[in-house]
């Protein structure tokens, strides 16, 4: 028997693109150390030299999304595949002031920013007399307000564009006029009030139109601050709390991770050994692990595992998704023929030492078509092979 039906609110939807392959772009002014960034963290061999504009076409790559209860489950069912969940980084090339007007390389690199679902935007607060600034010195809480106010240019052109477009459309369809009048709500934000679009409480029927579009200043932020490798080590330099300050005030529950480009390349460069007892001597870590993790979660995504001796896998999905959906990324068959997903905590797991025990102490639940999957949730789909066969049979071999 597929268990009751169980009544859960539905979430507001996300403002964004629907899909698991979501991306986030790296963003800033030239010189900052973007493909640095991105040449470290994702083992790239992108040009990253010592000139602006350096970069021209986007870089695309990927990075496992670390995960200790991933590294248990492996240790635990020593499966002979294993899957991670990955995080997809672009390299996108530096923005200047004007940009939005084609200075510097012009238009067409904010249309690579318009094809990412988030923001890594990168900013730099190392000094160095041989490494050009574009604005002539070091100031990142500056520099920040250029881009941002690049991105919200961009937006704005687009919209009004997009309004006088819909306008003339609605004279012929009256129904285009709900979409205007939210695209007019839209104009007041952006435009009337300068401020980027995620910073509103917009509702479900504006959020469809807003994902019509998938505005630049729509997408969520985090920002990434590149200090010297000295700096970084004594945690300290003068631009940390001044950009906490602005980001406190202007982008209030945005995410600030420092880090250093320079550090992140030393250590990378050194074997296991060398790369511990370089750390200990500095009582310094990495933050790549962090930046990952915030990067993955930011674009609203988290994954279900499913574990066995073949394999343990994570399966990346959209926050909010429910047990039919999360078992259609394994399989359509398993969506169209959902009867029930078999869920247990990763911490029962853990806790109780096997499967066996964990249905033993009453912990392996039965869920139905509206559960709403968990992040780190092991599950086990039943399913109806097709008209005519047995329901009940196991989607998964284990
Ligand atoms: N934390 C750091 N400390 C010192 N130098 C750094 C640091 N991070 C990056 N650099 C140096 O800054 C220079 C520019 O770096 P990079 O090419 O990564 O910048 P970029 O932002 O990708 O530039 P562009 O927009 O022109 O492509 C390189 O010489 C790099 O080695
Ligand atoms: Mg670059």
């Amino acid at each position: 028997m597929p268990p009751k039906k169980e009544a859960a609110p539905e979430p507001k939807p996300l403002i964004g693109r629907v899909g698991t392959s979501l991306k986030i772009g790296i963003v800033g002014l030239p010189n900052v150390g973007k493909s640095t960034f991105f040449n470290i963290l994702t083992k790239s061999a992108a040009p990253a030299e010592n000139f602006p504009f350096c970069t021209i076409d986007p870089n695309e790559n990927k990075v496992a999304v670390p995960d200790d209860r991933f590294d248990w489950l492996c240790e635990h069912y020593k499966p002979a595949s294993k899957v991670q969940a990955y995080l997809n980084i672009v390299d996108i090339a530096g923005l200047v002031k004007g940009a939005h007007e084609g200075q510097g390389l012009g238009n067409a690199f904010l249309s690579h920013i318009r094809s990412v679902d988030a923001i890594f935007h990168l900013c730099r607060t190392f000094e160095s007399e041989e490494i050009t600034h574009v604005e002539g010195d070091v100031n990142p809480v500056r520099d920040i307000e250029i881009i941002n106010e690049e991105l919200r240019l961009k937006d704005e052109e687009y919209l009004l564009a997009t309004i006088k477009k819909t306008e003339s459309l609605m004279r012929s369809d009256k129904k285009m006029k709900t979409e205007y009048d939210i695209l007019c709500k839209v104009k007041a934000h952006l435009v009337d009030q300068a401020k980027h679009i995620r910073y509103g409480d917009w509702n479900v029927q504006e959020i469809e139109v807003l994902n019509k579009h998938l505005f630049i200043t729509s997408k969520p932020v985090i920002y990434l601050v590149n200090m010297a490798e000295k700096d970084y080590i004594r945690k300290k330099n003068k631009w940390l709390p001044k950009l906490k300050e602005w980001i406190d005030a202007n982008d209030s529950g945005a995410m600030m991770i420092p880090f250093s480009g320079a550090f992140e390349g030393k250590i990378a460069d050194m074997d296991v050994d060398a790369r511990k007892a370089f750390c200990e001597e500095n009582k310094a870590n990495s933050t790549f692990e962090k930046i990952i993790v915030q990067g993955y979660k930011c674009l609203h995504l988290m994954y279900f595992f499913t574990a066995g001796h073949d394999e343990v896998k994570a399966w990346s999905i959209q926050k909010g998704t429910k047990a039919p959906q999360a078992a259609g990324r394994i399989h359509t068959d398993f969506e169209k023929g959902f009867i029930m997903a078999e869920v247990f905590k990763f911490n029962d797991l853990k806790e109780e030492g096997s499967e066996a025990a964990v249905k033993a102490a009453g912990k392996y639940r039965q869920q139905g078509k509206l559960y709403v999957v968990e992040d780190g949730d092991i599950i086990l789909f039943k399913f109806n092979a097709g008209a005519g066969l047995t329901a009940g049979k196991d989607a998964k071999k284990k």
